[in-house]
């Protein structure tokens, strides 16, 4: 398996786990956040949540950007919240065999992150609504579910030990 997707909501710690987990691995990070449309954008700093509609666009450039990677046949690590199955489909649909580790945290948690976090542009508020849309993946295929607040590195470790012996 190639390729996977660190998932959960707003301040869940996607990005910091992939980060850690390219960083022993090598694999190549996908970025979700970095391919919203602006408008996306500014609705979300806004404190407005993203539609069904919104999230299509960003999810096809998303899915493009991790098939054409793997072209290359590099191991990729996607942040993306997909947060609902049908997101998480169409990904799957395009890449075979994509693993899905998925952050749990309660709201308290998520919301005392994203207000402490400086350098981004999702408010607090939107914290509920991300909950709300969140279809959490149990029973799917290839799905490793994390507490996300165990320490950075401990995650990291278990989800590169998970990816290694799927290969
Ligand atoms: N396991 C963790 N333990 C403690 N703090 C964390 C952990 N993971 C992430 N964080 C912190 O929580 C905040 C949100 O993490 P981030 O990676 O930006 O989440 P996301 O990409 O899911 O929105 C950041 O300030 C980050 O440093
Ligand atoms: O589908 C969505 O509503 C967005 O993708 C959202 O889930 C995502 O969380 C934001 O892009 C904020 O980025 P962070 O998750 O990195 O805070």
């Amino acid at each position: 398996m190639c390729a996977i997707v660190i998932m959960g909501v707003t301040g869940c710690g996607k990005s910091t786990i992939a980060t850690a987990v390219c960083q022993r691995t090598g694999a190549y990070l996908i970025e979700g956040d970095e391919f919203h449309p602006p408008e996306n954008v500014r609705k979300m700093s806004a404190g407005i949540p993203l539609t069904d509609e919104d999230r299509q666009g960003w999810l096809e450039r998303l899915t493009q950007e991790a098939a054409d990677r793997l072209t290359a046949s590099e191991h990729v690590v996607l942040t993306c919240s997909a947060l609902k199955r049908r997101y998480r489909d169409t990904l799957r649909n395009t890449v075979p065999n994509l693993g899905f580790v998925f952050l749990a945290l309660t709201p308290e948690q998520a919301t005392e992150r994203v207000a402490h976090r400086t350098d981004h542009f999702m408010p607090a508020s939107l914290v509920a609504s991300q909950f709300r849309d969140l279809e959490v993946p149990d029973g799917e295929p290839l799905v490793l579910a994390v507490e996300a607040i165990k320490p950075v590195d401990v995650i990291a470790e278990e989800v590169v030990a998970w990816w290694g012996g799927l290969e």
